[in-house]
Formats: structure tokens, sequence, C-alpha cells
């Protein structure tokens, strides 16, 4: 037997990241950006008002208070995108809205409610009476406060969420370039397999891992081109591998074990190009993985439905986020380390991988096993209530209530509570 940290090794040697391209921004959430983005302007752009009022010379009204009103003339009105500049001469100001640029003479902005015009609606009067100072340089925002130019805004292998996007676009940006989702075809064997929802002819059952591994997929960032459902026929295999020919990945389940109608092991029996292996894990221990030639990585995942959830999360997730340029830190996981929420079994000689609840309590993770049966690789029923999953050495037998042990928030079925 192969171990985990050898096969994945094994997957990421054989990944690169996709060719970047140039897309508009709004084109770009959640992929990965392919070079570090710099400002091309600053942030802020102008020094501009933080507050709806006047901008002023400092001078005019250092010595103004309720007592000692200063009444000056307005002399200009800007609202936020103007591009006037009027000159303010001893005595004058411009009204001003949040957001526009300051007047190259004003050094203060003094916000309506200390002034005498307190109604925004009213219109420009002539003049303005200033019932309190300011400092100076009071309610301005800094062309460049935030960052200048040439600043770096997000570096290579950062997710553009939309945070990200705003800030590109406040430093100029219109485009950027990212790495493409990967385009990953799934197809699902088993001549047991049928329909959701249809009805089970004796032996029948659902094929739940076409939807288990396409919204793994969607969830990692990748493009689900097709879901295929073929019978444990070699040659269907053929049809379905020879259609999935345009995807940059394809993920298989079933077939991979010892079985005397496993297709996948007989299509690729002797192949160079595809390779199987035992690995040292429970559930996931048949795994099969290479390059297709006509150029599609191929991960051949065990069937069961648990052995396929945690298959992908180990091997086909790290690839996955590779492909899109994560950088190196993200492709393995850290543990956690987490309570035993309860005691459970673990298997001989094989890392166990058990999906579990992870709950917080008092502030520490807990790890609880979603199923009473532990880690078994056909409880898919359960598997529905799980948001992580604990890592217990193939030496360790049994792993009791309020033992630590390592384990993974995955995080985005369930919050953490
Ligand atoms: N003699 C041996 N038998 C098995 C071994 C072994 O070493 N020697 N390994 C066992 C282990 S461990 C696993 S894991 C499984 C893996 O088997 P396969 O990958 O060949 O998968 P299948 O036999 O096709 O199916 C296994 C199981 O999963 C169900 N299944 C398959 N596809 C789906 C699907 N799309 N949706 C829901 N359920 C699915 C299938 O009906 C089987 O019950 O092999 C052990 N056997
Ligand atoms: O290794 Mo299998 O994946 O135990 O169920």
């Amino acid at each position: 037997m192969v171990t985990v940290a050898d096969q994945l090794a094994r997957v990421l040697a054989a990944v690169v990241a996709l060719p970047p391209h140039e897309v508009a921004l709004a084109d770009a959430y959640d992929r990965r950006l392919a070079a570090d983005v710099r400002t091309l302007v600053p942030i802020p752009a102008w020094e501009n008002s933080a507050m709806d009022g006047y901008a002023v010379r400092y001078d005019d009204v250092a010595h103004a208070g309720p007592d000692a009103p200063v009444t000056l003339r307005i002399v200009a009105d800007l609202p936020a995108g103007s591009s006037l500049d009027p000159a303010l001469a001893p005595g004058e100001c411009a009204r001003i809205m949040t957001g526009a640029v300051l007047p190259t003479d004003a050094d203060a902005v003094v916000q309506l409610e200390h002034t005498d015009r307190t109604d925004p609606m009213a219109g420009v009067a002539d003049t303005v009476t200033v019932l309190r100072t300011v400092e100076r340089g009071q309610h301005l925002r800094g062309a460049g406060e935030d960052l200048g130019v040439d600043a770096l805004v997000a570096a290579a292998g950062t997710t553009a969420t939309g945070t990200v996007l705003s800030a590109l676009s406040s430093a100029g940006h219109g485009s950027v370039r990212v790495h493409p989702a990967p385009r990953v075809t799934v197809i699902s064997t088993g001549s047991e397999l049928v329909a959701p929802g249809a009805p089970l002819r004796r032996g029948e059952i659902p094929d739940s891992n076409s939807l288990l591994l396409a919204g793994l997929v969607r969830r990692a960032g990748g493009e689900v081109l097709a879901v295929l459902r073929v019978p444990d026929e070699p040659a269907a295999l053929e049809a379905a591998i020879a259609r999935a020919g345009g995807s940059d990945v394809v993920v298989l389940t079933g077939g991979v074990s010892a079985g005397a109608y496993d297709p996948v092991k007989q299509v690729f029996a002797g192949s160079d190009d595809v390779r199987f292996a035992s690995v040292a894990m429970q559930p996931g221990k048949p795994q099969a993985f290479g390059r297709l030639p006509s150029g599609p990585l191929l991960f051949g995942l065990p069937g069961n439905p648990v052995s396929a959830w945690v298959s992908f999360h180990v091997f086909v997730l790290p690839a996955l986020l590779a492909l899109q340029g994560a950088p190196v830190s993200e492709l393995t996981v850290t543990p956690s380390r987490a309570t035993a929420g309860a005691d459970w079994g673990t298997p001989p000689g094989r890392t166990q991988y058990l999906p579990a609840r992870m709950t917080l309590v008092n502030g520490s993770l807990v790890a609880t096993p979603v199923a009473s049966r532990g880690s078994k690789s056909h409880l898919v029923g359960s598997l529905a209530a799980a948001n992580g999953y604990a890592i217990v050495p193939a030496e360790v037998d049994r792993v009791h209530a309020g033992e630590v042990v390592d384990a993974v928030v995955i995080g985005t079925d369930h919050p953490l509570t």
C-alpha cells in the first residue's frame, strides 16, 4: 500500500495551473489571480470630502464658534463627480458633497450641521455662517491614503471575491488575468445505478455519487461540463471517456477495486496513462489516477459514497485548486486539533478519515462521528450532516470521547456552531 502523502504527491506532480486569460472584472468572480495586481491609480483617487458641508480655507474659520460665527461667501457648488476646481479667496468657500474633490485652495471641510445651512435640500445660498471651528485638514480623505500608486492590492493566487474585485476596480483596473475554472466531467460507473427518484428493482440503487461529486466540484471552483452514468461495461465507459475529451479533469467513481465487473480496472489494465494504487487510508483505499492521452487528468475514485467523498477532499480538491493557481500552501490542509465527541472504532493499518460533525463547544472544536457505525464507506445518508472529518493515524485502535484528534473543518456545508 502507498501512503496518502505519496499518492497526493503523485497527483500534484502531474498538475500545472491552467493557462491564464484576461477577463473583465465582472467575469472574474471566484477565479484565482494569475499575477500580483498593483494599483494603477491611488485609492482614494483624489483628495476629497468625507462630509456634506462646506470646503473652506482653515484660516478663515480657525476662531469660529457659537459666540464668534464666521460668515463666508459661497462661490461654487461641488457634487460628487464635479470636475470643477473653484478658486477660493479669503472669506470664500464652496458647498461640497461627500466624495467631491476638494478645491485646491481649501484645506478643511465644515460639516453642514455646524453651519446655519443645515437643510441639504434648500439649494445653494450666497453665504453660509460657520458656527464651530475645525482642524486644519478635517473631514478630508487624502489621495492615496489607503493605497498609493503601484501598491500591491492582491497577490497571485488570491481568489477574486467581490471584496477583491472592488479593490481592483478602485485601483484602476477594468480587467484582470485569472486562471480559468477547470472543466470537469463526472462519470458514475455501475450497472446497479439508476436515476435519483426512479423506482428501484431488486439490486438497483440511486446514483448518489453523481450529485455528490458535481456539487463538490462546483464548490471547489470547477465547471461541471457533463455528468454521465454508465453500466459496468468497458465499451460504455470508453464511450463516456471519449465524450470527456474536452475536459481538464474526469472524475470517475466505482469499478476500481477487485470486482469481476469493474470496468475502470478493465479499461486501463496495463495502461501507462492511468495507474491503480492501494492507499493506506479508510475509506478510500482503491484509487486510480493518471492523465488520459486526450489531455484530461483522470481520477478513478472508489464507488462507495463515503470513500468518494473522502477521496475527493484528499486528492481531487487539491488538484482542482492547483489547476486554478492556488498557492502551494493551500494544497495541503493543516488539520486543527479537536476533541472527540464520542468513542469510535478505527480500521487496522490504515489512516482513518472519519466524516464528522464539527462544532464549537466553549470556543473549542469538537469532532463527532456523523454515523453511529463510524467511517464505514457506504453510510451515505448520515454524510449529509458532515462538515468535516477527523484523521486518525493507522496505529490508533480506538478513539475515546474526550481525546484530542486531528480534524479538518470543511465549513461551507454547515457553519460551525
Ligand atoms: N475483494 C475485495 N473487494 C473489495 C475491496 C478489496 O480490496 N478486495 N475493496 C473494497 C473497498 S475498500 C472499496 S472502497 C470498494 C471500492 O469498490 P469500487 O470502487 O470497485 O466500487 P464498486 O464496486 O463499483 O462500488 C462499491 C459500492 O459503492 C456503490 N456505488 C458505486 N457507485 C455508486 C454511485 N454512483 N452512487 C451510489 N453508490 C454507488 C456500489 O453499489 C457498491 O455498493 O471495494 C471494496 N471491495
Ligand atoms: O477503502 Mo474502502 O474506500 O474502505 O471503503
